[in-house]
């Protein structure tokens, strides 16, 4: 049997770890399709359209660590381009493949269906260069291996998505098997003198603080370094905080644990101990307007930056020492200084008393909350997308063993519903749990379908508080407004004869109650469950947040005499 271009990419994507592969089909992708589907070790996951399929792509990412979306071309590739844009703002190694013009055609200057209608069909590679670490499209099949194993490896080693362009007529083309997998996956250690050199210095910066305290930020699992942030967090006993993406990096059962630093809607007072630290050892962390509250929280304190790849702090910068090692490194050379925990316990906030509906009272945002927080367990994941829901999820607190999912670099309304699909196809036995707005819900809503179809077990809690709230309190105007869906009967029009999903309606906490009962016991697909709140019902942080992104949205110009 003819080993050819196709096989070598499915071999590779077996060999790096991914079982399942996210699907559009078009003419230029189908015989690429047919080389992948054969595959023992690949699974096809069909979706309704390229968007979703590349955002489901990018949450098997975050279960899986690497993930593919297959398009075809332009018209496939450029929706898939939001996913991939996800991807790379968010850190994750995701393959982006479509398929191409047939290698013919260029020189004879054809006009090809699905593209910009003239004869240069190189503007898809140009535009994927900019949203990828690499980005590489197969001229002939010789250059095949080459050219799929760089792609591949600059992926996997800078946690940042990469783009193949296979033409439809070399997929099927002749071609070598692959050589080992290591030359692909083998990753770079830190130079030696650096890594030594990075610990010794910074122990010594340390041993000069009264107060230090550890920022964790979502680069921290994308660098693979938990493990190793929690030796360092436990040799030196002093505070860690996390910020809002990070939630779920570092155990919040952890006696060292402080809550999540955001500025002004800080949780369990995490941002008094930040401010009283006299220096902040930042852990893959983004300090963006949006983990910063509109400017208003970025730390003015000395900061210690650890990256992916190298180490910064006042009066040092080292090159090529990786994340884990450092932390490793650092947690056998530095001073034991729990200061900030002995600081942290005497200003700890006492736990809040939660108010609990009565059954018969209208639904609240608090009581959704409240509830939720309730059917957290260590096999649960909760993803929670942009809107009040990032808000309600960061003040939940996660059990041991629970994890946490949020976009919040690229911040693509709808991205939790395909997300959350794609994670659960790597984790079919894992309770993942979505919380999501109806705006958002009305971007990729068909994904649903394809839970349903591939008998997926997610809990969506659909928060509909009539439209797009969020945006509401940064600033408000007529487009905030959405036309309302009856969501429960949607579900019921994905569902037809399958009959593996439920769409529940709750009013009130008593009616949510039962349908989080129902939804426990709904192990063989999805259930929906529309939360119905008033529009104006939405958290207090949401309004502190949006009041200070406006005003860092509405900064004037610069002028030439400012
Ligand atoms: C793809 C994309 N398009 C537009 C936006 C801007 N945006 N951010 N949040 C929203 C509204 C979210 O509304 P919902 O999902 O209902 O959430 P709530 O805030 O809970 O009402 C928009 C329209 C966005 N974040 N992503
Ligand atoms: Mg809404």
């Amino acid at each position: 049997k003819k080993f050819t271009v196709g096989d070598y990419l499915a071999e590779r994507l077996a060999q790096i770890g991914i079982r399942h592969h996210f699907v559009v089909p078009g003419d230029y992708n189908l015989i690429l399709l047919d080389k992948l589907q054969a595959h023992p070790q690949l699974t096809e996951i069909g979706c309704a359209n390229e968007l979703n399929c590349s955002m489901a792509a990018e949450g098997y990412a975050r279960a899986n660590g690497a993930s593919v979306c297959v398009v075809t071309f332009s018209v496939g590739a450029i929706s898939a381009f939001n996913g991939t844009g996800s991807a790379y703002a968010e850190n994750l190694p995701l393959i982006l493949v479509s398929g191409g013009p047939n290698t013919n055609d260029a020189s004879q200057f054809h006009i090809l269906h699905h593209t910009l209608g003239n004869s240069d069909y190189t503007y898809q590679l140009e535009m994927a260069k900019k949203i990828t670490c690499c980005a590489v499209a197969i001229p002939r099949a010789e250059e095949a291996p080459r050219l799929i194993d760089r792609a591949i490896r600059a992926a996997i080693l800078s946690r940042k998505p990469c783009y193949i362009e296979i033409p439809t007529n070399l997929a099927g083309a002749t071609c070598v098997r692959p050589g080992p997998i290591s030359a692909v996956t083998e990753p770079i250690a830190s130079d030696r003198d650096a890594l030594k050199a990075a610990c010794a210095a910074a122990a010594d910066y340390l041993d000069g603080k009264l107060k230090p305290v550890i920022l964790v930020g979502p680069k921290l699992r994308r660098a693979g370094a938990e493990k190793e942030l929690l030796k360092l967090a436990e040799a030196m006993g002093c505070a860690v905080a996390v910020q809002p993406a990070a939630k779920g990096m570092f155990p919040e059962a952890h006696p060292q644990y402080v809550g999540t630093f955001w500025g002004q809607v800080s949780t369990d007072a995490a941002d008094s101990i930040v401010h009283w630290a006299d220096a902040l050892i930042c852990v893959g962390t983004i300090f963006n307007d949006y983990s910063t509250v509109g400017w208003t929280a970025v730390p003015d304190i000395p900061l210690m930056a650890a990256e992916i790849d190298h180490v910064t702090y006042p009066g040092a910068h080292f090159s090529r020492v990786r994340l884990s090692e450092f932390l490793e490194g650092l947690a056998a050379d530095v001073t034991y200084n729990n200061n900030t925990m002995l600081e942290y316990n005497r200003l700890r906030p006492d736990p809040r008393q939660v108010h609990t509906a009565a059954p018969e009272d209208a639904l609240t945002r608090k009581e959704v909350t409240r509830q939720v927080q309730g059917i957290l367990t260590s096999n649960s994941t909760l993803f929670v997308e942009t809107g009040d829901s990032w808000f309600n999820g960061i003040g939940l607190t996660l059990p041991a063993g629970a994890q946490f999912e949020i976009e919040m670099q690229w911040g693509h309304i709808g991205w939790s519903i395909p997300a959350s699909f794609g994670y659960a196809m790597h984790f079919p036995t894992r309770r993942t749990i979505v919380m999501v707005g109806d705006g958002s819900f009305q971007v990729t809503a068909q994904e649903v379908s394809q839970m349903v179809r591939y008998k997926v077990p997610i809990t969506i809690l659909l928060i509909n508080n009539r439209g797009y709230t969020i945006e509401v309190e940064i600033h408000d105007g007529s487009y905030n407004k959405i036309k309302n869906w009856d969501y429960a009967l949607l579900v019921q029009a994905f569902n037809s004869t399958d009959g593996h999903a439920k769409g529940l309606l709750a009013n009130t906490a008593g009616e949510l109650v039962t349908a989080l009962r129902e939804a426990e016991e709904h192990k063989g697909g999805p259930t929906l469950i529309e939360c119905t709140i008033d529009q104006d019902d939405c958290s207090k942080e949401l309004i502190t947040w949006g009041h200070f992104v406006a005003s860092a949205n509405a900064r004037p110009p610069k002028g030439r005499h400012d």
